[in-house]
């Protein structure tokens, strides 16, 4: 299920009331991660035991938590350095908390009153410990699912989805709950011209922004995924990586024109383009989080600089960027109309 991205849609076909006696809850979903090098190894437990990120044939299932495992230990040692290098442990619970803090002043602000919950896939506070102990103990009468990924990929959004129909299902209240579902919302303007409006004041800081080549990241995801499973994750980057690009040139074109204009009236008569310096945008997650700090601040950029790239920039994740807050806000209005209950 997509959602409606333009305003004037949203008018003509969204228009919501909110009911007094309805209590509205979001739920904002994240990978989580380890909040001290003690929690790596667990966590990593957590991550490979999940079906949806590592797929194994049906007669093989019964190896998944002893492969998770033995992953697990195997890994653990390195990705423990690259947690020490960040700190000691990931910043997501700390962001995404901040995130919902946000979130629900900026509901608030469209008076919409909203309890806003925090549940992770991996690590704590998990999904779970959400819905099970806080949604039910508030006895929420509606509730809006935001996994905090604009892209959907079988291993992010679909298992967070999968581990709340399983919760739902043994449940008679949440049977009953009225779910609406954001599986993807990259499309949305707010989000775009949010990472647009981010790269345009990272472009800026640079002497010639006219010569930055702007190298965008993004998580891989297995093969597999993409040509077995259906997993529209590689097409919806490409999606996505267009429509910020379209958003730039419209918004930053004139500058350059500008330089070339005035190369030309300098007598400048032949001109060959080449991107020396680099700039890189991790735009398929929304916190900074240990691939944001370590793997691109401290491993790419090391890389790059060592390759003869002059001059390296980074774009911050959006975190709390009050643009992109309102717009999820947006996207939580826009959702309450197609809540149905799985049972009604
Ligand atoms: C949109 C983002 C993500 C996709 C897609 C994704 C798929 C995916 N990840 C792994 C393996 C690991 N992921 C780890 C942590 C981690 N992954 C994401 C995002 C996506 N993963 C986040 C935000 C985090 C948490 C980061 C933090 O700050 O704590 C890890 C552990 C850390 C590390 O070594 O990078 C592993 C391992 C697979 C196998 C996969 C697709 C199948
Ligand atoms: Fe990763
Ligand atoms: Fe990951």
């Amino acid at each position: 299920m997509g959602i409606c991205t333009s305003s004037e849609k949203f008018v003509q076909e969204c228009r919501y009331t909110h009911a007094a006696t309805e209590k509205l809850g979001v739920l904002l979903v994240n990978i989580g991660g380890p909040e001290n090098l003690n929690d790596v190894l667990p966590f990593l437990c957590n991550l490979f035991a999940d079906p949806d990120v590592i797929r194994l044939p049906k007669l093989f299932k019964f190896l998944q938590r002893p492969l998770a495992k033995l992953i697990s230990i195997l890994l653990a040692p390195k990705t423990k350095q690259r947690y020490a290098a960040i700190g000691g442990g990931s910043p997501l619970r700390r962001i995404t908390d901040e995130q919902a803090d946000a979130l629900r002043t900026a509901l608030e602000a469209k008076n919409l009153h909203a309890n806003v919950y925090v549940g992770m896939r991996y690590w704590y506070p998990f999904m779970e410990e959400a819905i099970q102990q806080q949604i039910k103990r508030d006895r929420i009468t509606k509730l809006v699912l935001l996994p905090l990924f604009p892209l959907f990929s079988i291993s992010t959004t679909g298992s967070s989805i999968r581990v709340l129909q399983r919760i739902f299902m043994d449940d008679a209240y949440l049977l009953r709950l009225p779910v609406s579902i954001i599986r993807f919302w990259y499309r949305r303007q707010g989000y775009i011209r949010s990472i647009a409006d981010s790269i345009v004041t990272q472009l800026r800081k640079f002497e010639k922004p006219e010569e930055v080549l702007i190298f965008f990241s993004a998580h891989g995801v297995p093969v597999s995924y993409v040509e077995n499973a259906g997993d529209p994750y590689k097409d919806q980057i490409e999606e996505c990586i267009y429509l910020i690009m379209r958003e730039l040139k419209a918004r930053y074109q004139p500058y350059t024109n500008e330089v070339l204009v005035e190369l030309g009236r300098k007598g400048v008569k032949s001109l060959l383009a080449v991107p020396i310096r680099s700039m890189a945008r991790n735009f398929d997650f929304v916190s900074e989080h240990i691939e944001t700090l370590e793997e691109i601040d401290m491993g790419y950029k090391d890389l790059a600089l060592k390759s003869g790239i002059e001059n390296w920039g980074r774009v911050p994740a959006l975190g709390c960027t009050s643009s992109f807050i309102t717009d999820l806000a947006d996207a939580v209005v826009e959702a309450l109309p197609s809540a149905k209950a799985y049972q009604s």
